[in-house]
């Protein structure tokens, strides 16, 4: 039984190149993994208690709740992949008493509407799951799919009674869809494919063919900056719809466009045209800011960019706060791309990452295995059970090919 062992779980988060907002419309979107920032989910038995327990310190969530009130729920519900309101209500109720604000209200709802979907009541067992990421939550980068990925994952795991190895990659995505369902209302699917499947995708929502995988000739480098404004994807989402239901024919067209321009930058990143692709984050961006979805805040480091002449910036993922992506010409001088981070942190509290885009998927690895040994398995639960833990331990620790490397599988 998978359910006596403890393993952990990961996805990455994802960088939206072109195509927010309007992949929810069904048009094309280029996204790639960020596969060095990712949440990671520790699964372990706890015999003595007769509850399962949530901790997600990254969002201070703390959740117990009993398994015979969960089957309770579920004795009386239909089960399935399609979101059925009516569990959804159930959970809610559940959850009313703990008086959840909003960001912590969908995480436990994403968690617990996958946990009884997928783990039958005969399979629920006392178990503590802990949740982890070095991914900013709420920011652009795709928290949300990240965590559901991880979810559906470790789910798929709990009820299988085979060893710890990756459930399909399929089931795991077509999962983290209902997840990223409960924490946003209308998702594309861009951003839980991209974590679940890593690498770089060309994604239609509802499209006949699956996503396509892009291979640029060369690794593509961004600085992602993190305006720590918060947002919530959900609202943004909505507020969007809004705009087109009151403006269909203003709005359409712009969806169009943009769709249009999601496959021009795919063809741009392929052929490593440069230029091209530079043109394009600035229009982007320009049409992202006619739906109404940019921020004082993302404006600021634009406008940075601009003036020192170092590449083009556009907002990436929903908008409205969160994070930017600045794509730097071929012959930025270092020393203003330095210069560019450094008054981006000291004048306005910001945060910069250079990132290379693109990177492993979902991973799995069983802690219960002889090849971890005891101190690193102690020391993995330790990093997990702080609330002190530095990104740069969990890094250090658990990043799939970061220095530790525990035997993550694929
Ligand atoms: N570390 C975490 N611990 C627990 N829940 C998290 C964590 N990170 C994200 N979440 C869940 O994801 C939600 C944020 O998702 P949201 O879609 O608004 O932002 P995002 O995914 O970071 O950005 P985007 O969708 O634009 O890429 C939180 O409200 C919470 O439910
Ligand atoms: C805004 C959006 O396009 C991207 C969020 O990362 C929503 C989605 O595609 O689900
Ligand atoms: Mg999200």
């Amino acid at each position: 039984m998978t359910s006596s062992r403890t393993f952990a779980t990961s996805a990455p988060g994802k960088v939206i190149i072109f195509g927010e907002h309007s992949a929810v419309y069904g048009k094309p979107a280029v996204a790639a993994s960020a596969s060095s920032m990712r949440s990671y989910l520790l699964v372990q038995p706890d015999v003595k208690d007769t509850d399962i327990s949530l901790l997600f310190p990254d969002i201070k969530l703390e959740l117990q709740c009993a398994l015979e009130q969960l089957s309770a729920i579920t004795a009386s519900h239909t089960l399935g992949e399609k979101l059925n309101p009516a569990l959804t209500s159930a959970i809610a109720s559940l959850l009313e008493e703990h008086k959840l604000p909003a960001l912590q209200h969908s995480a436990a709802l994403c968690f617990l509407y996958l946990y009884l979907s997928i783990v039958p009541a005969s399979e629920r067992t006392p178990t503590r799951f802990t949740l982890r990421s070095t991914l900013p939550v709420g920011a652009g980068l795709g928290s949300s799919a990240s965590v559901s990925v991880a979810v559906a994952q470790a789910c798929l795991t709990l009820c299988s009674h085979d060893s710890i190895t990756p459930p399909p990659r399929d089931t795991v995505n077509k999962w983290a869809f209902v997840g990223e369902t409960c924490i946003h209302g209308d998702p594309s699917g861009i951003d839980n494919a991209i974590a679940t499947h890593g690498g770089a995708l060309l994604f239609a929502k509802d499209s006949p063919t699956p996503p396509r995988r892009l291979v640029p000739p060369s690794p593509i480098v961004t600085v992602l900056t993190y305006t720590r404004i918060p947002r919530s994807t959900k609202t943004l989402v909505a507020g969007v719809r809004s705009r087109y239901e009151a403006e269909p024919e203003i709005f359409g067209p712009l969806l169009e466009s943009m769709g249009a321009l999601a496959e021009r930058g795919c063809r741009a990143l392929e052929e490593g045209d440069l230029a091209t692709t530079l043109q394009l984050v600035q229009v982007c961006h320009g049409q992202l800011v006619a739906l109404g979805v940019s921020h004082p805040g993302l404006e600021v480091v634009r406008v940075l960019t601009d003036e020192l002449g170092i590449g083009q910036t556009k907002l990436t993922g929903a908008g409205g706060g969160g994070c930017s992506l600045t794509l730097l010409n071929n012959d930025a001088p270092e020393e203003v791309v330095t210069q560019f981070k450094s008054e981006l942190q000291e004048r306005y509290g910001y945060e910069t990452f250079e990132t290379t885009l693109g990177g492993s998927g979902c991973s799995i690895v069983d802690l219960d295995d002889a090849r971890v040994d005891k101190n690193t398995r102690q020391t993995v639960l330790d990093v997990f059970a702080s609330t002190e833990s530095s990104r740069e331990q969990l890094d250090n620790w658990l990043l799939p090919e970061g220095p530790t490397s525990l035997p993550w599988q694929f």
